[in-house]
């Protein structure tokens, strides 16, 4: 029987057929092949997320569909949107729970649920109405992916659909669901998987081929996968114990975590929400990665030559999170860090963050910062690509562009050229990415290195113990190896 006899709605409207094509082992001639999520057709007005209570789906799907629609509607973050749709929902619990591993684990999967649909629909999948296209990508991944039954996953999405106002597409819904269930998931991943080793790796994490090219470069073929697959694990709360204001120990009593590893200030917590903690709540502590930990602390223990006169400079300071630990480290060193920050609202929290810091925020572009030379540490913890942060957000990985990566790297290397002009002879600069991709790297620290005859300096020794940092001087973190984002650093002196 064919998927379309079997959906018990869609029916045939033209020749060309306008909706789910049989399951027959080949896919549409005018499908994109490209591996990843589709653009889908702009939400006509007024069919966003429904609000109301949807009949026949229940209340966590209905928050992960809501969530998924702003996702890719307005471009808002997952993991900052669900919240609201749970607590709008009275979610909680094994509920909330539900709601939270099928939102996430679908935005995750984007670029493999379209995968799933092109090949079980006619249609491309610019031209499905994008309300209709994240029911399908949510009811997929809960047929392929999680333990949900089949058929509740297939009633739902068309409810779904039904209730976003495409009463007409119920029966394509219907039968593309019916499609993707005939066949066990195995058998769907091996027939998707694009040829060539990479762009398997890349299709079977979930990862946009360019991702997995870019890891590939630093990290080799061998251990591609597990890094990638680190992307999609819950990463446990970093707090970072502000020096001088409490140690790790008493923080990890005081939350019930434990010490961190590798940063003396660092404590790790399974779960829970941190901003309920009192010593966060009181600023005591703060919740901050652990590989920021120790890139703004090896800002402060570099080796300068001569005298530290305490003028440090954070170039790229907002949100603030490195501010206020360096902040607090100078406070104890009777130094003082300037903290430069060009964007109004970033440059706030900047003052929130360190206040009662001696810290000074200038609202200033820190390629011209205007700021004396002279500065005995620099931290240029450069705007990014943010590669090595995809783990904290459930979709990034889907909307991070390559084409961007050229242009940020020449605002990293004249960002990196004006600390390198603000800094003292003898004095240090970090500098720092959230990013593991060598053009954002080792390609500009070396740009440096060439062209303005700085100086790199081996920063291994400023994280000891950590290991397997990488073969340069610079430090390489990973969250498959380290449990950090997949932060980077190097130390340089002016030529
Ligand atoms: C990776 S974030 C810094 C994170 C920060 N150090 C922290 O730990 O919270 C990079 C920052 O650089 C800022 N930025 C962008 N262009 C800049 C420029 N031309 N000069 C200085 N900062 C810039 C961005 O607004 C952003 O706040």
């Amino acid at each position: 029987m064919s998927p379309t006899a079997s959906s018990g709605g869609f029916r045939s409207r033209s020749k060309k057929g306008r909706a789910a094509s049989a399951h027959r082992g080949q896919r549409p001639q005018d499908a994109h092949r490209q591996h990843g999520p589709g653009r889908a057709r702009t939400s006509r007005p007024g069919r966003g997320a429904p609000t109301r209570d949807i009949r026949g789906v229940d209340k966590p799907r209905q928050a992960a569909y809501a969530t998924l629609r702003k996702v890719t509607d307005d471009a808002a973050y997952g993991n900052l949107t669900l919240p609201h749709e749970l607590r709008a929902r009275n979610l909680s619990g094994r509920d909330a729970a539900f709601a939270t591993e099928i939102t996430y684990g679908t935005l995750r999967h984007l670029g493999v649920l379209d995968e799933v649909v092109r090949a079980c629909s006619n249609r491309l999948l610019e031209n499905i109405a994008p309300e209709v296209l994240d029911a399908l990508r949510l009811g997929i991944y809960q047929v392929l992916f999680t333990r949900v039954e089949p058929h509740a996953a297939v009633d739902t999405t068309v409810n779904l659909v039904g209730a976003s106002g495409e009463q007409k597409l119920k029966g394509f819904a219907n039968a593309i669901m019916r499609t993707v269930t005939r066949t066990p998931k195995k058998t769907w991943l091996e027939k998707l998987t694009p040829a060539g080793e990479m762009a398997a790796i890349a299709f079977r994490t979930a990862h946009p081929k360019w991702i997995a090219d870019s890891f590939s470069r630093v990290i080799g073929i061998g251990e591609l996968e597990v890094a990638l697959a680190a992307d999609s694990e819950r990463p446990l709360v970093h707090l970072a114990a502000l020096p001088g204001e409490i140690t790790a120990e008493e923080l990890a009593l005081a939350t019930g975590g434990r010490t961190a590893r590798y940063s003396p200030y660092g404590v790790y917590l399974d779960g829970g929400d941190p901003a309920r903690l009192e010593p966060v709540k009181s600023g005591l502590a703060r919740v901050q990665d652990e590989g920021s930990q120790l890139i703004a602390r090896a800002l402060v223990e570099a080796p300068v030559e001569g005298e530290d006169a305490g003028r440090w400079l954070d170039l790229c300071a907002g949100p603030g999170g490195k501010a206020a630990f360096i902040g607090a480290l100078a406070r104890m060193e009777q130094a003082h860090l300037d903290a430069v920050e060009p964007a109004a609202h970033r440059a706030k929290l900047v003052e929130t963050a360190c206040a009662g810091l001696p810290v000074t925020v200038h609202r200033a572009d820190g390629r011209a910062s205007g700021l004396e030379a002279g500065f005995d540490r620099v931290l240029v913890d450069a705007p990014c690509s943010g590669l090595g942060a995809l783990r904290r957000r459930p979709e990034a990985r889907w909307r991070k562009q390559e084409a961007d990566i050229p242009g940020l790297a020449s605002l990293q290397f004249e960002l990196l050229k004006a600390a390198l002009e603000l800094v003292r002879p003898g004095g240090v600069v970090v500098y720092s990415t959230c990013s593991p991709d060598v053009r954002e790297t080792r390609q500009v620290v070396e740009r440096a290195v060439r062209e303005l005859a700085a100086t790199e300096e081996d920063a291994h020794g400023l994280v000891a113990p950590m290991p397997d940092l990488g073969h340069e001087k610079s430090v390489q973190m990973w969250p498959h190896r380290h449990g950090t984002d997949a932060m980077f650093f190097a130390v340089l002196r002016r030529g």
